[in-house]
């Protein structure tokens, strides 16, 4: 790998006598790594672990995702090791607390699905992400991932601001140089300069001070990069807690798991460096809001003036059996689509309505054509789905890449009208069978587009 004579001058200094190892780590193979979502899939295999993340593992070498259906099912991310770590900080901080969550910069997804896993039903995320069409990207990931208690949102920094103190924890996975994706991404290597690592460490703190009047006083803010540099990292870290007010919070990590510490100032952050780590380059510190902890019931129902009250109509019906637990959600409809929400925040969702672009929110159940119901891909990837209420059709790993490319499928043997189909014990989607031929309910917009099917692609699990 050749790397950038101005990057060679900024960042050896830095790593002194590590300089040798870590540019010979660069010219290694990027570790492939995945993270289980064990609310679908428990049984987690005997494969080496991600030491800082107990669901994350270590792949041999990297197979065709596409081609494996159980990737399509959510029953696990592709996540790099290194950005796992986010985990902790969630273990050892929020641990069982019920928090309200904003994931800032969360496209496509990797940590948001990861918090997902880690908040209680009762706590709420919103997954924000600026750029459109990675927010619809960020909305498939969440769908897949099936936790009803997410809100995907489209929106710049500054319109998250005004929501004052309405969020207990920021995550600000904020755009950066990449320089610790030179290995996985060469095209990183290309759009980096000096230039551009001052632009984005001036941008970063655009979006931070944006954002930071709606972490409450007392919250938390995690701040991460996937860059090495002490600009993008310590200075913007110091920069938060000297300037917009904060303490810089340390984690409890075990020495085995070779982070590197602060390459400034002796802070307690924590960097990865492929050297010392099986993953990517990755920064992260965690920040506590100065001041006093104030009661944010009020902010449950404070609306944007603006905006007016976003419209939640109950409806009943048998639609509900859909759902386990279903009496924890309220149901309405908007344009003919029906809705579920905790009815736990639901507060809180209308207050979110009012204030930001909606992307998607909470389980999208299905869509009412004349006298038919029609179940959505939502309802089937959805952690709450009552299974019982459908009929159900097993189905090989043939069946459903000739599903997921969204053939039309024969089920002769099985009733007519909808089916869920399951593939290893975990819901992929529905068709509506109508005898002769069952109709694919697939999303267009998600199927498998490549022809090329690899006949070596053994699944890894
Ligand atoms: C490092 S990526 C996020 C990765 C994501 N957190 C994950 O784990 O999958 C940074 C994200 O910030 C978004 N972004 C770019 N410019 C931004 C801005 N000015 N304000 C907020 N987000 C921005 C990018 O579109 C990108 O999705």
């Amino acid at each position: 790998m050749i790397l950038p004579e101005d990057f060679i001058q900024k960042t050896k200094p830095l790593l002194g006598d590590q300089w040798v190892s870590f540019t010979e780590a660069l010219n290694e193979v990027s570790p492939t790594s995945i993270r289980f979502n064990k609310q679908k899939y428990s049984k987690l295999p005997e494969m080496e672990s991600v030491p800082w993340c107990e669901n994350g593992f270590y792949l041999p070498q990297r197979p065709s995702f596409t081609f494996d259906p159980l990737f399509h099912t959510g029953a696990y991310y592709v996540q790099e090791a290194s950005s796992m770590f986010v985990g902790q900080v969630f273990k050892q901080y929020v641990k069982d607390q019920t928090v309200r969550v904003l994931d800032l910069c969360a496209a496509p997804g990797g940590k948001s699905t990861h918090i997902a896993s880690l908040i209680s039903e009762d706590s709420l995320l919103v997954s924000n992400e600026v750029i459109r069409s990675r927010a619809n990207i960020l909305s498939e990931n969440i769908t897949k991932s099936g936790y009803p208690n997410v809100i995907v949102t489209n929106n710049d920094p500054s319109d998250i601001g005004p929501m004052e103190s309405f969020f207990d924890v920021i995550l600000i996975d904020a755009p950066c140089s990449g320089e610790g994706m030179f290995r996985k991404d060469p095209q990183a290597i290309e759009e980096w300069s000096l230039g551009n690592v001052q632009l984005c460490e001036e941008r970063q703190r655009r979006i931070i001070a944006d954002v930071w009047d709606a972490l409450r006083p007392g919250g938390i803010l995690i701040y991460s990069t996937c860059t090495y540099n002490t600009g993008e990292n310590e200075h913007n870290v110091q920069w938060i807690s000297d300037s917009l007010g904060a303490e810089i919070l340390p984690l409890e990590v075990s020495p085995d798991w070779n982070i590197h510490p602060s390459f400034e100032n002796n802070m307690p952050v924590y960097h990865f460096l492929p050297h010392l780590t099986k993953g990517e380059g990755f920064f992260l510190a965690i920040l506590r809001k100065s001041g006093e902890h104030s009661d944010k019931s009020e902010h449950s129902g404070k609306r944007n003036k603006k905006q007016g009250k976003a419209k939640l109509t109950p409806l009943e019906g048998e639609y509900k059996n859909y759902l386990t637990d279903n009496e924890k959600y309220t149901f309405f409809e908007k344009s003919s689509s029906w809705f579920a929400f905790p009815s736990v925040n639901i507060k809180q969702f209308e207050y979110i309505v009012s204030h930001l672009r909606l992307v998607s929110a909470g389980i999208y159940l299905g869509e009412i054509k004349g006298k038919d119901f029609i179940p959505q891909q939502s309802l089937a990837m959805s952690l709450a789905l009552n299974t019982s209420a459908f009929e159900i059709v097993d189905i090989d790993k043939n069946t459903a890449i000739s599903y997921l490319r969204k053939e039309a499928q024969t089920f002769s043997e099985s009733p007519r009208g909808y089916l869920l189909l399951i593939y290893k014990g975990i819901p992929l989607g529905f068709v509506k069978n109508i005898g002769n031929r069952a109709n694919n309910l697939y999303p267009n917009e998600w199927r498998i587009r490549s022809g090329y099917n690899p006949e070596d692609n053994q699944p890894f699990i």
